[in-house]
């Protein structure tokens, strides 16, 4: 059985009148990259928060295992400080440090020890703060968005990197983000958020396989047994992507074709899909 890194029943986080995440259960696996996914506003940092224990949950219920350090955009960096004083400092604040790993992660991307926080560029700060996120030994790292102002060549590195100290520990990595195009070849797992409600989650080669789109003459319905995630119609053409359990390499009658679907084709589907269609 697959490890579970962040298990929630029913959680709940209310702001006054509104619901910004409700009747929300989901397990998430270990030692995975999980992209967290959803429109502005529909609960992701509110639910990094909850399970970094600086946000009560309003109800339900939420379990991690071990060390969880949360990373949103704005840096915890003290801009007088060196890069240097920066990984003293994390050292001091955690009860478990690895310098090793802190030192291996600026050496990766270039940043010099020596300079004040204030005198990098936006981008540098962020490997700063990585660096002193991944010191920590996290069991859990959640990464609010941090890397929203890293170039994209950068960004690339980054999640190419974070791939590569999943691999070779047993952390599990949350990042979340609403940048679709950018989420090829990210996670291991997707995990979907609409207005505080789990729309999807699973693991992303078996969601992939899972999801067909059709295209054929102008229907009401798609030709396979299954769930309608999106329909879109012209004058002459339907277009349907469907949750089936025959996969997009199973044959449709013609002039039906049936076309495999992208990480970022499936999470469009989703999120275009009105309120309800296409909940699991
Ligand atoms: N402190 C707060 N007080 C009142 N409402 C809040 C507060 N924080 C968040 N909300 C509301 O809760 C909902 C979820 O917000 P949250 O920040 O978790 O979403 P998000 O998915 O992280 O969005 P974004 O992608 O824009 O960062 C939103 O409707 C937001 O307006």
């Amino acid at each position: 059985m697959t490890e579970v890194a962040l298990e929630t029943k029913n959680l709940g986080k209310r702001y006054k009148k509104l619901w910004a995440l409700k009747d929300f259960t989901v397990a998430l696996p270990a030692n995975k990259v999980i992209a967290l996914v959803g429109a502005n506003g529909a609960g992701k940092s509110t639910l990094m928060s909850i399970a970094a224990g600086i946000l009560p949950a309003t109800e339900g219920e939420l379990h991690v295992e071990g060390r969880v350090v949360l990373l949103s955009q704005d840096k915890p960096l003290y801009r007088s400080f060196s890069v240097a004083d920066m990984l003293d400092f994390g050292r001091h604040m955690n009860a478990v440090w690895d310098q090793q790993r802190a030192l291996s992660w600026l050496g990766r991307f270039g940043i010099p020890l020596d300079r004040p926080c204030g005198k990098l560029s936006g981008g540098q700060q962020t490997q700063v703060a990585m660096a002193v996120a991944l010191g920590a030994r996290p069991s859990l790292l959640l990464l609010d968005e941090p890397l929203a102002n890293l170039d994209p060549v950068a960004r690339r590195e980054v999640t190419g990197e974070l791939l590569g100290e999943v691999a070779d520990s047993d952390m599990t990595v949350v990042l979340s983000t609403h940048v679709v195009a950018e989420l090829a070849g990210v996670g291991d797992h997707l995990l979907l958020l609409r207005e505080g409600h789990r729309t999807l989650d699973g693991d992303v080669e078996e969601l992939l396989s899972q999801h067909v789109r059709l295209v054929g003459p102008r229907a009401d319905r798609p030709p396979v047994e299954g769930r309608t995630v999106l329909s879109q119609h012209t004058e002459r053409q339907s277009t349907f992507v469907v949750r089936t359990l025959l996969g997009p390499e199973s044959p449709v009658a013609p002039p039906w074709q049936a076309q495999a679907v992208t990480l970022e084709d499936l999470v469009l589907a989703y999120l275009k899909a009105g309120r309800g269609e296409g909940e699991l």
